[in-house]
């Protein structure tokens, strides 16, 4: 059976989500059970660069979350009203949610999830929090048997990319928040990406997931980056740190075995450069969750973005379908099991061999010290069509001319070939070491 998605929004993600849909190739199978049923904007006359069939699209949104033929309502136009009321009324009508809106579940979680559970039906929210980053269900399901200790993130794009943007070309503030506006990254009003309040939205939902309760929003502090000039970026750098917008929370050291107490909160932060949350730039977003037993364990991605954010949503929404048809399936087969919890590959994938990887090689050789040596090497790779990158003599070893070889990247049948005439040359003694480079 075929599920139908109520789309709200046809922005930068509802767009992705779209491209996504009319795209299922190569993708996961259960993606054939979902389509787009109506699609909802606040103008019809603005251009789009998906095709949307004229009758599937409406400004009347309230049409959509009512309408008894869709599942699911996926819902994209972001800021709070009327998100909230459209989501509460979809969950009223029996919808299941799949949601990007990080400032509605951080504000109205505990009354969006009270309405679900009450109906039965699921909210999903991975798009919410560090775009097409998988963190959302890590911190719901695969971290399950943890305790957490800190939950610590670049989770803002906007200013990520912009202070990566400052610190490398010493670009200006204004400059680069336009361009990560127009690159699809800024919320509508980026005064809550520059003033640390999306963050501070989604450190308060991971913060939920991860200690288990719930978050009051006015008690994330929050600090943006306003104040960062390029004096503090190159201070920063001489003494050996980096600039961060950093989202944090954990258990605060002040907590006693009685009263369990957090610290939640988001500001720009001097980064050690060894630490591995230094080396995350542009819009990329990371999450480094710390817990017993498994220690440290880093999510990194795009956090932000048409594809990267509609990644998410559309595998939220894969997961409702494999819910949805275990309810349909259940009434005349008792053991069916959940389509993305399952293996149910039936062909095998054909793996190519060895000899057809592309890749670059590194080779050291040792050589009788004669002249033409290299000349010789050279020839050999040339003639199976190897090209080498560099080929240097780095020294001598009992009489034997070390020779060390770098290839572009080429085909390692060629290479083999290559290779098996190389070592029938006479000045060839051994060859010590073969490595793939990436
Ligand atoms: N952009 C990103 O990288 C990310 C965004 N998010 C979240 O995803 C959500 C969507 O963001 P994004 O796609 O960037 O937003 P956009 O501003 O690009 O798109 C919003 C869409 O919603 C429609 N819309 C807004 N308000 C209304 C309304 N009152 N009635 C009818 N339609 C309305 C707009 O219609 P119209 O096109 O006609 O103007 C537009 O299609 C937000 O909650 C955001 O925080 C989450 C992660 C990343
Ligand atoms: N404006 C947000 C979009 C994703 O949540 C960001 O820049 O991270
Ligand atoms: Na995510």
């Amino acid at each position: 059976m075929v599920f139908k998605i109520g789309l709200l929004g046809l922005g930068t993600v509802g767009t992705g989500v779209v491209e996504i849909l009319s795209n299922p190739e190569g993708r996961h199978p259960l993606l054939s059970e979902l389509s787009l049923h109506r699609v909802g904007v606040r103008s019809l006359s603005k251009p789009r660069s998906v095709n949307i069939p004229e009758h599937m699209l409406t400004t009347d949104l309230e049409a959509i979350v009512i309408d008894p033929a869709i599942d699911i309502v996926v819902e994209l136009i972001g800021g709070l009203e009327p998100a909230r009321s459209l989501i509460l009324q979809a969950i009223e009508n029996g919808k299941h949610i799949v949601t990007a809106n990080k400032a509605v579940i951080s504000r109205y979680g505990t009354e969006i999830f009270d309405a679900a559970n009450k109906k039965g039906v699921y909210v999903m929210l991975e798009a919410a929090v560090g775009g097409g980053i998988p963190v959302i269900q890590a911190l719901k399901q695969s971290l399950g048997a943890n305790r957490i200790q800190t939950v610590t993130g670049i989770i803002n794009g906007t200013t990520n990319y912009i202070l990566t943007r400052m610190k490398n070309e010493g670009a200006d503030f204004a400059e680069v928040l336009t361009d990560a506006q127009q690159l699809g990254y800024a919320e509508a009003d980026p005064t809550a990406d520059i003033d640390g309040l999306d963050a501070g939205d989604k450190i308060a939902i991971l913060a939920s997931l991860a200690f288990g309760g719930k978050i009051k929003l006015e008690q994330v502090y929050c600090e943006g980056i306003r104040k960062v000039t390029a004096t503090d970026i190159t201070y920063a750098e001489k003494l050996g740190f980096v600039i961060k917008l950093l989202a944090i929370a954990a258990r605060s050291p002040l907590a006693t075995p009685e009263q369990d107490l957090l610290s939640v909160r988001v500001h720009p932060t001097l980064v050690p450069l060894s630490h591995p949350l230094a080396s995350i730039n542009d819009v990329y977003n990371a999450i480094l969750v710390e817990g017993e037993p498994i220690g440290q364990v880093m999510f990194f991605g795009r956090g932000a973005g048409s594809g990267p954010t509609a990644s998410a949503v559309v595998s939220d929404s894969l997961n409702i379908v494999a819910v949805l048809q275990m309810q349909e399936a259940e009434v005349i087969n008792p053991i069916i099991t959940h389509e993305m919890m399952s293996c149910t590959h039936q062909h095998y994938c054909k793996i190519a061999p060895m000899t057809d990887l592309v890749t670059r090689f590194y080779v050291r050789f040792l050589t009788k010290d004669s002249p033409g040596v290299i000349g010789k090497l050279g020839t050999c790779f040339g003639q199976h069509h190897v090209s080498i990158e560099s080929i240097v003599q780095t020294g001598f070893h009992e009489n034997l001319a070390e020779i060390v070889v770098v290839t572009h990247d080429v085909i390692e049948g060629n290479f083999n070939q290559a290779l098996s005439e190389i070592k029938s040359l006479d000045e060839i003694d051994s060859i010590p070491s073969i490595l793939r480079v990436l």
